[in-house]
């Protein structure tokens, strides 16, 4: 059976002098271990939670932010399939705005550092086709959300 891991885009708009796209900022934290990879918040399902929970208690775990922080874009779910040391892995990303962009992230031991990044930025550090086909799915998910506003 394939591993299976949720998590979250978690993105931040900055003060509205700056005009968009540049003002979204994604979120992206850095392992501690291993090849030291960027990847959003997220993680393996336990045994009979759902997606949507996991997802939640892996970006309060891995960045301390928590339901109350975020805003769950609505329309936004990716799913990513690749493999991890011979073993299928589906991961599922959710998109969600961080309410105050000024919260303060908190990292626990299984991340060693975090950056705020416009796409470029975030697609040069994300480095995995996938994940960066994402990045850019959700941000032309969040332009075309401002042109039918
Ligand atoms: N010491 C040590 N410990 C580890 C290691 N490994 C795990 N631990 C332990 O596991 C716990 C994590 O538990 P959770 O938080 O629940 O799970 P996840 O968040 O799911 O975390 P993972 O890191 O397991 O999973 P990925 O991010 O998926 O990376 C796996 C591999 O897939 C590649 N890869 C990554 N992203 C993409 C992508 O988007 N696209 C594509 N195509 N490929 C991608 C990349 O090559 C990467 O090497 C940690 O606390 C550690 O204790 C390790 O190497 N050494």
């Amino acid at each position: 059976m394939a591993l299976r891991a949720c998590g979250f885009i978690v993105f931040r708009r900055l003060a509205s002098c700056i005009p968009p796209p540049d003002n979204i900022e994604y979120l992206l934290l850095q392992t501690s271990y291993g090849e030291h990879h960027w990847t959003p918040p997220k993680g393996h399902v336990d045994p009979g939670e759902d997606d949507l929970t996991t997802a939640l208690r892996e970006t309060k775990e891995e960045a301390g932010l928590g339901a109350e922080h975020l805003r769950v874009i609505d329309g936004f779910v990716q799913e990513l399939h690749y493999q991890v040391r011979g073993r299928p892995k589906e991961v599922l990303y959710w998109l969600a705005e961080l309410r105050d962009p000024g919260t303060a992230v908190t990292l626990s031991d299984e991340h060693q550092d975090y950056r705020w990044a416009r796409l470029e930025e975030a697609c040069a550090l994300a480095q995995y086709k996938d994940l960066q086909d994402t990045l850019i799915a959700a941000q032309r998910h969040l332009q075309d959300q401002q042109e039918k506003q």
